[in-house]
């Protein structure tokens, strides 16, 4: 699959214009990834879309040439107007959503009801991407992200629009996949025309009227014009299709990149790492011992962030970072929970001083994903990251009395929470039996 020029539009004419959207919450990075993948560029300062926002590119894939109309929608409800129109003639669905922000997955279940709902056509290929994942303060995992994909027959991948990990592939497997499914793309046609007007009222997805001059500029009109008998006869094409499809269409894309914690001398097939590696074609035993054999000077059972650079043909490079900055907040402060809900109440799970933020710091900074990075800003993730444990920082050094009676008390507070949490597993357990 390669990206080609208008110059090559003679040679190669597209066999059809694809209509691609981006769906899901404000701030998720929507525009961000179209950005990266048309324009291979990206701005910290994205500011948020109004309404929709449109791009078009092209692209080869298995030697025909495809032209994409990119749809990037507003995530604020207030910005969102004409839903249904955005949807109508979406061939394939992107739903985004913020490894750094639980509420915006947990909103995913909305936005793919919204794509039922909306969606023309039943076997639009549906693919969720979790956005962000350069970013250290992950509270989605990657398991989870998976499992939601799953049960929704949709593809799957984890990017960062920021560092470009995983975007080319969440296009180019979105696109070959529509491509692959007969009946999505072909019996369209007649209502996609650039540069001139659709002709007949019964193009179903209206009609675009591109500036072809320029591909990143655009000025499209819509018109909404439905012809239902078209759309029925449609729907019952595309369900025959839909019934074969459904299962195929569960496909996990693994990017090359494999990013993971795992315990000190303590690697092993059981899940969940087996099965990572396992689905990435490495072979198992050999990396276990390999880690097992690199972490051997560390305790045992220490966390240890983990990348895994994995090259096409199967081999990789093992990346073992510091301890996971939890871990170390937790060893600084003398206690193995964090707070259950730090939020609330301003519940304090242990208390370390400003040099304990600052030696973590140091200690991540030797991490290469760290590396350039002040230690200023690794500080204020460190505190962050204290903040969401419910860690307090305080200025001053800790005085040894004080701390140990906090300790105590915080025992007994931990001790009681145990109990509560094993009383309601054992009457939720009660409840289902
Ligand atoms: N670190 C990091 N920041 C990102 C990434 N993608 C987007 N951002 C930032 O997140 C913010 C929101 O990104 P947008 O692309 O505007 O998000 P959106 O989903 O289009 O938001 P709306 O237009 O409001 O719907 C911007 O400041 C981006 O720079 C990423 O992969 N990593």
């Amino acid at each position: 699959m390669a990206f080609i020029g208008d110059a090559d539009e003679q040679n190669n004419p597209s066999i059809t214009t694809l209509k691609i959207l981006i769906i899901g919450e404000s701030g998720v990075g929507k525009s961000s990834l179209m950005l990266r993948f048309v324009d291979d560029s990206f701005d910290p300062e994205q500011p948020a879309t109004i309404g929709v926002d449109f791009r078009v590119t092209s692209m080869v894939v298995d030697g025909n040439r495809v032209k994409l109309a990119i749809w990037d929608t507003a995530g604020q409800e207030r910005f969102r107007t004409l839903t249904p129109s955005y949807y109508r003639g979406g061939q394939g669905v992107i739903c985004v959503y913020d490894v750094t922000n639980r509420s915006t997955f947990e909103h995913l279940d909305h936005w793919m009801t919204e794509v039922d709902t909306y969606s023309t056509k039943d076997d639009a290929v549906k693919m969720i991407v979790g956005n962000k994942i350069d970013l250290p303060n992950r509270v989605v995992s990657r398991e989870e992200g998976m499992k939601f994909a799953k049960r929704h027959r949709a593809l799957f991948i984890e990017a960062s629009a920021k560092t470009k990990e995983g975007v080319q592939c969440a296009f180019e497997e979105l696109i070959q996949k529509i491509i692959q499914t007969p009946g999505l793309w072909d019996s369209d046609k007649p209502t996609f025309r650039l540069g001139q007007q659709a002709t007949g009222g019964d193009g179903m997805c209206g009609f675009f009227n591109f500036d072809n001059s320029s591909w990143s500029e655009y000025n499209f009109s819509l018109r909404i014009s439905s012809n239902r008998s078209f759309l029925k006869r449609d729907r019952r094409m595309s369900k025959a299709v839909t019934r074969v499809r459904k299962k195929e269409i569960i496909k996990i894309i693994h990017p090359p990149l494999l990013r993971t914690n795992i315990k000190a001398q303590m690697a092993s097939a059981a899940p969940p790492l087996g099965p990572m590696l396992g689905q990435r074609g490495l072979n198992v035993a050999n990396f276990c011992k390999e880690f097992n054999k690199e972490t051997g000077h560390i305790k045992q059972g220490v966390p240890l962030p983990t990348r895994v650079h994995i090259r096409p043909d199967r081999t990789y490079d093992l990346e073992i970072c510091m301890p996971t900055t939890t871990w170390l907040l937790k060893q600084a402060a003398g206690v193995k929970r964090g707070a259950m809900s730090p939020a609330k109440g301003g519940e304090a799970a242990g208390i370390i001083s400003v040099k304990h933020i600052y030696e973590i710091a140091k200690l991540k900074s030797q991490d290469k994903a760290c590396q350039g990075l002040p230690l200023e800003v690794l500080c204020r993730k460190m505190l962050v990251c204290a903040r969401s444990c419910g860690i307090k920082v305080i200025r001053e050094d800790l005085d040894p009395e004080k701390l140990k009676v906090f300790l105590d008390e915080r025992r007994a507070v931990v001790q009681k929470q145990l109990v509560e949490l094993a009383d309601k597993k054992a009457a939720k357990m009660l409840r289902t039996t």
